[in-house]
């Protein structure tokens, strides 16, 4: 609920003093996107979560809305804004291990995403299936934007959280920096 503001301080390569970076935690409910607003100016990344085992759930706020559905489709509506065109994404698939499990104890994916077909109904085939499908989003819309994607399980303390997140926030900044800043010449 609500927008929550976190700062750190990270070294910035081989700067040998640290640089502040902010993160905003936005609300993913349907009732909190307009507060989003006025976070998306002047940013250089936007992590997003979804939680890929909720396909077989609805919103809490909408009952007629499959949750994953809703992610996919909040999605879509990010990465083809034009206000992000040039701002690197790292799509976190959220909640493998619930996913997991739903699977393992005989959940069929295909009775709630039609479109999954006759595929194989395990954790490997449909995370691969959903990261795919996420992914495609993107590469329709613009070629030249930096993705990175993760499966993960955010709460999971057994699993352990890809520390290439960070990585990745560094990555998208710096490749902004490097199209901002350097000039190409041209030789006639
Ligand atoms: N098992 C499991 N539970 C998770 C995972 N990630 C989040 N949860 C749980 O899911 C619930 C919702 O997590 P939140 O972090 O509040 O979700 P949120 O996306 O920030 O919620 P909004 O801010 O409303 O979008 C909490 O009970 C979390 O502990 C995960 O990877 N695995």
């Amino acid at each position: 609920m609500g927008v929550v503001e976190h700062t750190f301080f990270l070294q910035w390569f081989t700067m040998n003093h640290d640089v502040q970076w902010k993160f905003y935690d936005v609300g993913g409910g349907t009732n909190q996107r307009a507060t989003w607003i006025p976070y998306f100016e002047d940013i250089n990344a936007i992590i997003f979560i979804a939680p890929i085992s909720a396909f077989d759930q609805v919103l809490a706020e909408d009952p007629r809305v499959n949750r994953l559905e809703d992610s996919f489709l909040l999605w879509q509506a990010v990465v083809s804004n034009r206000l992000f065109a040039r701002v690197g994404m790292i799509l976190l698939l959220n909640k493998c291990d619930l996913l997991q499990a739903k699977l393992d104890a005989g959940v069929r994916f295909n009775q709630h995403v039609l479109s999954y077909g006759d595929r194989p109904n395990d954790y490997e085939s449909v995370s691969r299936y959903l990261s795919n499908k996420f992914r495609a989003s993107v590469r329709r819309g613009d070629e030249g934007r930096t993705l990175f994607t993760h499966l993960v399980a955010l709460t999971d303390t057994r699993r352990k959280i890809p520390p290439t997140i960070i990585e990745n926030v560094r990555e998208i900044v710096f490749r902004s920096y490097l199209k901002d800043h350097i000039v190409t010449t041209k030789l006639v």
